[in-house]
């Protein structure tokens, strides 16, 4: 499971909790503006805004699962499995392979008017990278500082949803998420007034019984709702240190903890990293299971007028700073 996110403060930030049982090897990739993109129905993009995110780089290429370009335009893939659906090559219709989908959109755009005007004529086909990797079952969010939407291929059509709460997680499809908020209006950052019965005198012994009835459990649609809840009544300053803190803290209300998910006899999802971009600076911070000292990579250290490919290691190895 995944969950993705947007924050903004004085600047806009991105990110998501990347949940599996084993990793596929990824890095931190920058896509500079000159580097060459073949798109396997739409044909070559020489020029392009520059991305950064975090892919899996296979013959060169940038397999990305979230990054956001240049001009602040974010965008995560999520596991979608059992509903995502990518139709054959269509006529009449932009076709994009599923895993070009990202750059197809930030290479392009430089806000969500853009990307609606994109994604109107867009057929998101499920044309493998490589023979040994099919296409991802996968679903999308796509923010700018104003607004998000999510992206769902399904057999029915191509969904494009308004997500006014910004956060994304997996299954069910996200209308189904949106709706089950509901269940939780009830819920608040403040004490509750004893609605029960006025016969009975419920007290308040404990802080935080606002939001009793949020769900604790790993589940999509319990980590879509707490995450929603986090993220909706999150309070901090907007200096960076304050934002990207924040930010993490936000995807730490829904972190994966090895033992706690098990998905075969023995293995564990765990929440492999974290990401909070900076979209606004093209700031690409991260934290992993095992480092949890926060990271950074910052596109404009980068010359982002060349060619090549820019890719650094995850960095992994937990990092203590002594003080005595
Ligand atoms: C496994 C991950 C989702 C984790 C998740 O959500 N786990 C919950 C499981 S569950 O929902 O609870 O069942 C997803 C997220 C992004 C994906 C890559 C995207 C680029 C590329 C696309 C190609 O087409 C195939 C290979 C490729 C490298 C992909 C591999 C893999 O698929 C990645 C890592």
């Amino acid at each position: 499971m995944c969950t993705a996110a947007t924050y903004k403060t004085k600047d806009f930030y991105f990110g998501r909790t990347l949940d599996y049982e084993f990793s596929y090897g990824e890095q931190i990739a920058v896509t500079p503006r000159n580097y060459p993109f073949h798109f396997r129905h739409m044909g070559d993009v020489a020029k392009h805004y520059a991305i950064i995110g975090m892919a899996h780089v296979a013959a060169d290429y940038p397999l990305y699962y979230d990054a956001v370009n240049e001009k602040g335009v974010g965008m995560a893939g999520l596991n979608f499995v059992g509903n995502a659906y990518f139709p054959e090559v269509t006529e009449g219709k932009e076709n994009v392979a599923s895993f070009e989908f990202i750059p197809w959109v930030l290479g392009q755009c430089a806000n969500m008017k853009e990307v609606r005007a994109l994604l109107a004529k867009i057929n998101i086909t499920g044309t493998p990278f490589a023979e040994n990797m099919p296409a991802a079952s996968l679903h999308w969010i796509i923010a700018d500082a104003d607004e998000a939407v999510t992206v769902e291929s399904m057999k029915d059509g191509l969904k494009i949803y308004d997500n006014p709460a910004g956060v994304m997680t997996n299954n069910p499809p996200f209308d189904q998420q949106m709706f089950l908020l509901n269940n939780y209006r009830g819920l608040s950052p403040r004490q509750p007034e004893n609605h029960f019965s006025e016969k009975l005198p419920l007290e308040c012994y404990s802080r935080g019984m606002g939001a009793l009835g949020l769900p604790g459990d790993l589940s999509s649609a319990s980590r879509f709702a707490r995450v929603a809840f986090t993220k909706m009544n999150s309070v901090s300053g907007d200096s960076e240190e304050e934002s990207v803190g924040q930010f993490f803290h936000i995807l730490g209300s829904v972190e994966q903890q090895r033992g706690c998910c098990e998905v075969a006899e023995g293995k564990y999802e765990i929440t492999i990293y974290t990401s909070c971009c900076n979209a606004t600076k093209g700031i690409y911070y991260y934290t992993t299971y095992t480092n949890r000292q926060i990271t950074a990579v910052d596109m404009h250290r980068e010359d982002l007028d060349g060619s090549g490919l820019i890719h650094y290691p995850m960095l992994e190895k937990e990092q203590i700073l002594r003080q005595n």
